[in-house]
């Protein structure tokens, strides 16, 4: 018999208190209503034996869910800031927020985790997180219901990676496939891998043709679980050789992970790589489950059924495009004497790090000579990379640039962008 239960899902911040409560005789099939008070838009999901039946909600206004804390956090709201999308939080405590500039918006902060569940779920229509959150979590491959809008913020990098010990078993172990073929993984003894990553790290291990692994989770810290293991064979070697000092070293820091569990392995995000080393851990060749940073992710959904989500989707993208863009550049003004622009223009161009975008803009700069208007100068404006200044300065002067003047770009808009005709092809419109 099919179990049909109709919930109202929670807001963030929400309390919810039961309207009804089921009686006995009516537990198998029953509406269960919850009241939420936090907002006035609940999201009704149908659950049917245990599998959520998600149909578009009556809501009006959009959802965008950003990180609420973490290294996330501040990093998002910077980028939405340079982009003159600032978010109004009324009270660093409240969970929804606006962005004035996009109208119909409300901004919901989230754990990462749950921004990619209630896009899933259909409570937030847009989100920006970490990629390896939308592929644990969202499980692109199986759930085509998640867009990347924006697969590359230029933030949050990092990688997924599988890690071993420096030490003892693993000391000359230096790639997936020599750890995949060390005798000592069997069935009655598999390598035992600690991970948040539940449904990456067991999907790598088994296309990478890992066979006897197991996995257990746990938040955080992951990288101290495979010490226990190594160090007290460390142990016993170093009691063989009575070096006692190392000895109660190993012993005292095997009481304190004691109660961490015992794992072979880790697979956990890397950043600078510190963490790892700390922990006298060691990345391996072919380890790299996933490189990560910061997307703007939505539900396929949303963007085709639910009013403004495309046309705020749009303005984000553009936004963001046109900054990501200009970042990287400076925007250069320089004077040059010159017979007519087109001249000015060939001894431009004939430096290879002028060329600018679309080539340099020349102007003629008017003054007034025996009583006549006269162009003996032209202004040139390039946009040059950041990274290239100097050399771009040098080569101007070598062809008689001058009054160089240098500022930063904000945005650099095409005339459309890449990726939303790309988005709009990807929903079939
Ligand atoms: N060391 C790191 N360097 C750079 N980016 C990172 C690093 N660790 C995580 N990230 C990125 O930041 C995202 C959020 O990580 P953060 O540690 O803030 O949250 P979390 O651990 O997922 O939060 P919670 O423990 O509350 O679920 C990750 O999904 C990843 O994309
Ligand atoms: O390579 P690194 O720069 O050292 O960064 C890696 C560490 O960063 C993340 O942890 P985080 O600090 O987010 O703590 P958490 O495990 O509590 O999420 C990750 O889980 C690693 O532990
Ligand atoms: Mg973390």
């Amino acid at each position: 018999m099919s179990v049909v239960r109709t919930i109202f899902l929670q807001c963030p911040p929400a309390s919810i208190s039961p309207l009804s409560t089921p009686s006995s005789s009516s537990s198998n099939c029953v509406p269960v209503k919850f009241s939420v008070s936090c907002c006035s838009v609940a999201s009704p999901v149908t659950v049917v034996n245990g599998n959520v039946d998600r149909k578009p909600y009556e809501r009006n206004e959009v959802r965008l869910g950003l990180p609420s804390k973490g290294r996330m956090a501040t990093d998002t709201l910077d980028l939405l800031k340079d982009c003159q999308l600032s978010v109004k939080q009324v009270n660093p405590r409240q969970y929804v927020a606006e962005i004035p500039q996009l109208s119909n918006l409300e901004v919901w902060f989230q754990r990462p985790k749950d921004i990619v569940r209630k896009l899933v779920s259909g409570d937030l229509d847009l989100g920006i997180v970490g990629l390896d959150t939308v592929n644990e979590y969202g499980q692109l491959h199986g759930d085509e219901d998640l867009i990347l809008v924006h697969e590359a913020l230029d933030y949050g990098y990092c990688r997924l990676s599988l890690a071993i010990p420096k030490y003892g078993i693993f000391e000359n172990v230096n790639s997936l496939k020599e750890l995949s073929q060390m005798p000592q993984w069997t069935p009655e003894r598999p390598l035992r891998v600690v991970t948040g990553f539940t449904y990456l790290g067991p999907k790598f291990m088994k296309e990478n043709g890992l066979s006897h692994v197991t996995f257990s989770t746990a938040d955080g810290a992951l990288e101290a679980a495979p010490a226990v293991a190594v160090r007290y064979f460390e142990f016993v070697v170093g009691c063989y050789w009575l070096h006692l000092e190392r000895c109660l070293e190993i012993l005292l820091i095997e009481i304190r992970y004691l109660s961490m569990g015992i794992a072979d392995a880790i697979v956990d995000l890397v950043s600078s790589g510190t963490t790892l080393r700390e922990n006298n851990l060691k990345e391996i060749e072919g380890g790299v489950i996933l490189e990560s940073q910061a997307v703007l992710v939505a539900s396929r959904r949303s963007l085709i059924q639910r009013k403004g989500v495309l046309d705020i989707t749009h303005e984000m993208l553009e936004r963001f495009e046109a900054h990501l863009r200009a970042v990287g550049q400076f925007t250069v003004v320089a004077n040059m004497r010159g017979s007519s622009a087109e001249e000015v223009a060939e001894r431009v161009l004939s430096q290879p790090s002028l060329s600018g975008l679309q080539g340099p803009t020349v102007s003629p700069v008017f003054c007034k000579r025996d009583g006549k208007v006269a162009a003996d100068y032209y202004a040139i404006v390039i946009c040059v990379p950041k990274k290239a200044l100097y050399k771009s300065v040098q080569q101007l002067r070598v062809i008689g640039g001058s009054g160089v003047l240098v500022s930063p770009l904000t945005y650099i808009f095409d005339e459309e962008t890449p990726r939303w005709r790309q988005l709009l092809s990807n929903l079939g419109l």
